[in-house]
């Protein structure tokens, strides 16, 4: 490339310039090798049909483990294709279901299981580098008795057992510990194999699991499971418990230093009450007969419900006015206020129908669901107080699978609770409420170990293809891509829309103990999967607190709380208008193929119906910020063999600002100290404007080359930004008053895009901290995410840099980044090579956003000896983290690429700038 003055390089339209906005056809005319390599293995990967993750380079690695994916190379049918669910063979997957456990109730089945994945994590020599340097031994800091898995949580019938038996057939759940070739036509042999089970079922079921899968029950105390389960969710899952008043969901945190002893309420058929002291230490003092059986055998008697859950939706559309004797009803419409009952309190359930001459013919089959609803859960909110008031206990933790999730159960219970106790004791419902049983019949198997998980490496996800529909289709949740896919389509079949729910308005109570109706949500069902409204858990045994957070109990990482219904509506509607886009860039990545194009439609309709569903109950998944969102996308493209929707785009923006770097450093080391640092962070921000998740930047990039783009974004560089702490980093940077101040020992710098971003941006800030001395480490995202670079794709780009930088060469070279002497080198001299290192490691993620309580152990390993943390960009700096303390200096550097955004967090606008540090508190 010709030497370009860098006044020349913000205002040239040279020859090597493209749009931002065009497709890459124009590969084949660059100059770098790079891509070509990439595009070469990349041709060579799609023949053979694998997916696997393609370094610029061309080295062909596999994904990262910290977000294990299934393995579909070479997958087929076995035996036939045409029946309902057949067994697909994934000969490559190395997931391999180790356990199950069972809690087989009188009205359902509940089913966790747990796929291992075998640690696949490439050793590279960058990897091997950077755990020298760390002092990260192989074995991590602890041992962990386990690998890292998924948890999966499934329910059936107790009157359809034989569904059951068939999907842990032909998952082969029950052959524990013969993974090695389930897929051969040999059956695997199943002699002494034993599964874990609790409930009256796994006494009346024995024989049928012995005869029909050849395994032993092992059966397990059901009191000891359900405590066993209970206390391990409120100790290892961050937002399991949750309040429910009023029609409003609030989780609570759980201090697990106090959080017995406790009151746990299991609403199965009957209610068991239970005193829980401790781990192990439990009493059951109290229960009642009238529970979720009388509910469903009362209510199918009386309304010809084919289902509990047809039951209960029955019972959304009632008013039970019509045949609950209210207090008004007795007292001539008004209010008992003396003794605060307003006049729709239920003063007899089911008391109308002593007077009214009418046959049950007469009575609409939703009034008497929701009339029995309310009398059960009444009754035992208010038996429960009565036992926790019995014993002097404050919390009460409701579960079971009577609850379900439904608000109206939840309100009333809460609402029996609250007011009996007057406001002292608190009704407090689990997310996984139906499952505590068998969860505990799983912890009970002590060879799996997980007892002493803790929230950091159980990462939630919500694969299911369809979490919510308009439809009727039932099964377990859809377990592989074909599946996942079909499923969508059945909808497409059906004529099914997905659509975005009006949203319900609270609940509300007259405030006397009456209850209005509940509010319709338009009749629409949930599929058997979401009813649950829980995820697979990712067990990620690796991942790690980031070490330096000043307050990691008080840290959240979301600025923006979409339980703001405004909130939610505004981000939905950017990112359902962004869908088709991204979906386009997906297909293309892909290769357009046919396939493609049905993974993208599919990608397309399970996005959606997750943002329905949310839209609909923005707790539905547990607390919801926008980062959550933002990595949703990104895990549903994945889950649909997404792996790089941007890749094209980062390779050719790379090249492009890879060509120009050299001016952009000469015109650097042109300047004095303080002007080239302001320089340079105008850069970073300046750069910051290369984000292909913005709506603006996405139509701005129509309009100009990146050159262009860049030009116009540096010129908009004037001081003061909107947040401008810059005199402060300048003082802690280069003193005053002639005093120089040390430099920082070690720079965390967590990047963002790629192309002029990276290159441009963060990259020359990196070189002038290593010059100054600062050990740098780069941190990039595992896994891909819109156009943010990755770790596995730093190497290579900061091989090119160092091209035409001794500072940069060096400084990689030290920091383990230049393996394979691939550099033009500038000087050959090793002994010249004396450099604080640069070095890449990865985050443990692959969201636009971090999370600082779950990242990859490398990082938390380099950030021991870290004093600085720059993080640059709008998704890392400002929707997580712009509210974070930190124990070291900390330096957040975005532009603001969206104007409600700026609005909000600055009162600003759109392209306003952050330069925010904060001195280490
Ligand atoms: C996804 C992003 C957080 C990425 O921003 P970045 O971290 O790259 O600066 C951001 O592009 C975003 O919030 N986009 C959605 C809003 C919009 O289109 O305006
Ligand atoms: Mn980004």
């Amino acid at each position: 490339m010709a030497g370009l003055p860098v006044k020349r390089v913000l205002g040239i339209n040279g020859k090597d310039e493209f749009k931002a906005g065009e497709n890459t056809n124009n590969t084949d005319n660059n100059k770098q090798s790079l891509s070509k390599a990439a595009l070469a293995v990349r041709e060579e990967n799609d023949k053979v049909g694998e997916r696997e993750m393609v370094t610029p380079t061309g080295s062909s690695i596999k994904r990262s483990s910290s977000r294990p994916q299934l393995d579909l190379s070479k997958a087929a049918i076995q035996g036939n294709s045409e029946e309902r669910d057949p067994t697909i063979l994934l000969p490559n997957q190395s997931d391999d279901i180790s356990h199950l456990a069972l809690d087989i109730g009188g009205s359902l089945i509940k089913l966790v299981y747990f796929s291992r994945h075998e640690d696949q994590s490439i050793d590279d020599k960058r990897k091997k580098t950077v755990k020298e340097r760390l002092g990260i031994s192989n074995g991590n800091r602890r041992s962990y008795p386990i690998l890292g898995g998924r948890l999966h949580f499934v329910k059936f019938e107790t009157s359809k057992i034989n569904e059951c038996l068939d999907f842990i057939s032909s998952k082969q759940l029950h052959c524990v510990g013969t993974n090695s070739l389930w897929w051969t036509s040999d059956s695997p042999s199943n002699e002494n194999a034993v599964i874990k089970a609790t409930g009256g079922g796994a006494y009346k079921f024995a024989d049928l699991f012995k005869e029909r899968l050849g395994v032993s029950l092992d059966k397990e105390d059901e009191m000891d499971c359900l405590v066993a389960g209970a206390n391990f969710l409120l100790k290892a899952i961050r937002h399991e418990a949750f309040t429910h008043m009023e029609g409003q969901k609030e989780f609570v945190q759980i201090d697990h230093n106090d959080l017995f002893p406790y009151l746990l309420v299991n609403i199965g058929s009957g209610v068991s009450m239970i005193k829980v002291d401790g781990d192990g230490k439990f009493q059951r003092v109290s229960g009642t007969n009238v529970g979720g059986g009388t509910y469903w055998g009362l209510g199918r008697l009386l309304t010809k419900c084919k289902s509990f859950d047809e039951l209960l939706e029955l019972s959304q559309k009632g008013d039970n006015r019509t045949i609950d004797m209210l207090v008004g009803d007795i007292y001539g419409g008004m209010d008992y206020s003396k003794i605060g009952l307003s006049a729709s309190t239920i003063a007899s359930s089911f008391g109308k129908a002593i007077s009214d001459k009418k046959e049950l013919e007469d009575y609409r089959p939703e009034d008497i669901s929701l009339s029995l609803l309310r009398m059960i859960s009444y009754n035992i909110g208010q038996i429960s107080y009565l036992t926790a008031l019995r014993f002097g206990l404050k919390r009460i933790f409701f579960g079971g699978f009577f609850i379900r999730g439904h608000a109206y159960t939840m309100d009333t219970i809460s609402f029996a609770v609250h007011f009996w106790s007057k406001g002292e004791a608190q009704a407090m419902f689990l997310r996984h409420e139906g499952f505590l049983g068998a969860l505990g019949a799983f912890m009970s198997d002590e060879k799996h170990g997980l007892d002493d998980l803790r929230a950091h490496q159980l990462v939630e996800r919500f694969p299911m293809g369809a979490p919510f529909t308009g439809g009727k289709i039932h099964g377990p949740p859809p377990g592989n891509l074909n599946e996942k896919i079909s499923w969508m389509e059945k909808f497409v079949l059906k004529g099914t829309e997905i659509t975005a729910p009006v949203p319900m308005a609270p609940t509300g109570t007259t405030g006397l103990g009456g209850f209005e109706v509940p509010l319709s949500k338009g009749g629409t069902l949930r599929s058997d999967a979401s009813a649950l409204n829980i995820g697979v858990l990712h067990l990620v045994p690796t991942l790690e607190v980031f070490p330096l957070l000043a307050d990691p109990k008080s840290y959240e990482p979301n600025t923006i709380d979409l339980s703001d219904h405004n909130e939610l509506e505004y981000w939905f509607t950017v990112l359902s208008e962004h869908l088709p886009d991204l979906v386009d860039k997906a297909v293309a990545s892909e290769g357009g193929t046919d396939d493609a194009k049905r993974r993208g439609d599919a990608f397309a309709r399970a996005f959606s119906a997750h943002l329905a569903r949310l839209m609909e109950e923005p707790a539905a998944y547990g607390k919801l910020g926008l980062a959550n969102l933002l990595e949703l996308r990104e895990e549903c493209l994945r889950e649909f063999q997404f792996v790089d929707a941007y890749r094209s785009i980062k390779l050719r923006e790379n090249e492009a600002s890879l060509a120009v770097l050299p001016d952009l450093l000469a015109e650097l080391d042109s300047m004095n100290e303080e002007p080239r640092l302001l320089t340079l962070i105008e850069g970073v921000l300046a750069a910051n404007i290369f984000d292909w998740g913005s709506r603006a930047c996405v139509d701005l990039y129509h309009k100009g080359t990146i050159i262009e783009i860049y030009r116009m974004s540096r010129n908009k560089m004037q001081r003061p930004w909107r947040v401008d702490d810059f005199d402060l980093l300048k003082e802690r940077m280069l003193g005053s008053g002639g005093k120089k101040p040390p430099p920082h020992k070690r720079a965390l710098l967590f990047v963002d895009n790629s192309g002029a971003d990276i290159v441009l941006g963060m990259l020359p800030l990196a070189r002038e901290l290593l010059r100054r001395g600062t050990e740098v480490v780069l941190v990039a995202n595992s896994l891909p995410a819109l156009n943010d670079v990755t770790a596995m794709e730093l190497p290579d780009i900061v091989a090119e840099a160092a091209k035409h930088c001794d500072i940069l060469r060096k400084a990689a070279e030290a920091g383990g980044l230049l393996v394979d002497a691939m550099v033009n080198t500038l000087d050959d001299s090793k002994e010249n090579s004396t450099s604080v290192p640069l070095m890449v490691v990865e985050n443990g993620c692959g969201s636009p956003c971090i999370d600082l309580r779950q990242v990859s152990p490398e990082l938390a390993a380099a950030a021991k000896d870290a004093d600085l943390i720059i993080l640059e960009g709008m998704g890392r700096a400002l929707h997580t983290n712009f509210n974070a303390r930190f124990k070291r200096d900390a330096l957040k550097l975005a532009m603001v690429k969206n104007q409600r955004l700026a609005e909000k967090l600055i009162q600003g606008k759109i392209y306003d700038c952050v330069c925010r540090y904060e001195a280490a508190s």
